[in-house]
């Protein structure tokens, strides 16, 4: 059974060792001040995170809010492990599927199928399962014929697509996500929202970071709050959604784009 546990876990991250005395003074006096701190070395350090302790067990659909700087991402990509902790004890039992910088790891010079058997074989799956499941993840993407040419000549767009549905096609066990709702393409938000849903519901953990409340209330059933690196709640949905908007008004979370309707018929890549 999937698990994640953190045990007062901090990561620092050196911002500045140079002697400049200004550049060390305005990084000191910057908005961000009060997580910025001078280390044994001088050097300007930041605690993107701090002391940071929780557990989350199979069911947990957690939402992470908080300013710019928060430590959102940072906390993402700890559990991640692309982070490893500067202090403090992490275990994560499960297979992590990481959907943010969901477009690394694809081959440029492989085409649009190959790399969906790439992504599928990393995650342990076999041959006979992926092309079973190759007609559906293709007809997703709607890229048609561009699937059999190396992806370096794709649109962004078309590398997102391609992208998305690799990621998407093998299911998780604790699935990380940030901001993945920020796609550019209107219509293909709409169909990633439903298959990112399902995707959510057949993981075991699910954990993401974003400013949309629409998001954050139709995917999860916990919120955690940080600021500075530090938790300030973490409990139901309703409860810190209102304490954060009660501290920051209105405009701490934003609403979703409304949504494209759907095209007469699939568009040409
Ligand atoms: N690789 C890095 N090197 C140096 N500092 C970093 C690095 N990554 C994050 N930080 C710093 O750590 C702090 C937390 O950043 P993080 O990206 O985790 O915040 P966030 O909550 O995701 O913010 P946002 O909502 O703006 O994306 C910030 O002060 C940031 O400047």
């Amino acid at each position: 059974m999937a698990s994640i546990r953190l045990d007062d876990v901090s990561v620092n991250f050196v911002l500045y060792q140079g002697s400049g005395r200004s550049l060390k003074k305005t990084l000191l006096h910057s908005s961000t001040s009060g997580a910025l701190k001078h280390d044994a070395h001088h050097r300007i350090t930041v605690k993107a995170l701090n002391g940071v302790s929780l557990r989350l067990e199979h069911g947990d659909r957690l939402g992470l809010i908080g300013g710019n700087g928060a430590g959102k991402t940072t906390f993402l990509r700890t559990l991640a492990g692309v982070y490893e902790p500067t202090a403090g004890r992490i275990r994560v039992e499960g297979r992590v599927t990481p959907l943010f910088d969901i477009g690394l790891g694809l081959d440029p010079d492989a085409t649009g199928y190959d790399n969906i058997r790439m992504r599928a074989a990393y995650f342990g799956i076999d041959s006979d399962e992926i092309e079973r499941k190759m007609e559906d993840i293709a007809a997703f993407t709607e890229l048609g014929d561009y699937l059999s040419l190396p992806v370096r000549t794709y649109s962004a767009g078309m590398t997102l697509r391609l992208a998305f549905a690799a990621a998407t096609a093998v299911d998780p066990e604790i699935l990380l996500m940030d901001e993945w709702i920020a796609v550019s393409d209107v219509q293909f938000l709409e169909k990633a929202q439903r298959r990112a849903e399902g995707f959510v519901n057949r993981s075991s953990i699910m954990v993401v970071a974003s400013h949309m409340e629409e998001v954050l209330r139709r995917l999860c059933n916990k919120i955690l709050w940080l600021d500075h690196g530090t938790i300030v709640r973490m409990g139901p949905v309703d409860e810190v959604l209102a304490a954060y908007r009660a501290t920051l008004g209105d405009v701490a979370l934003k609403t979703a784009p409304a949504p494209a309707p759907e095209p007469a018929a699939a568009p040409q890549p």
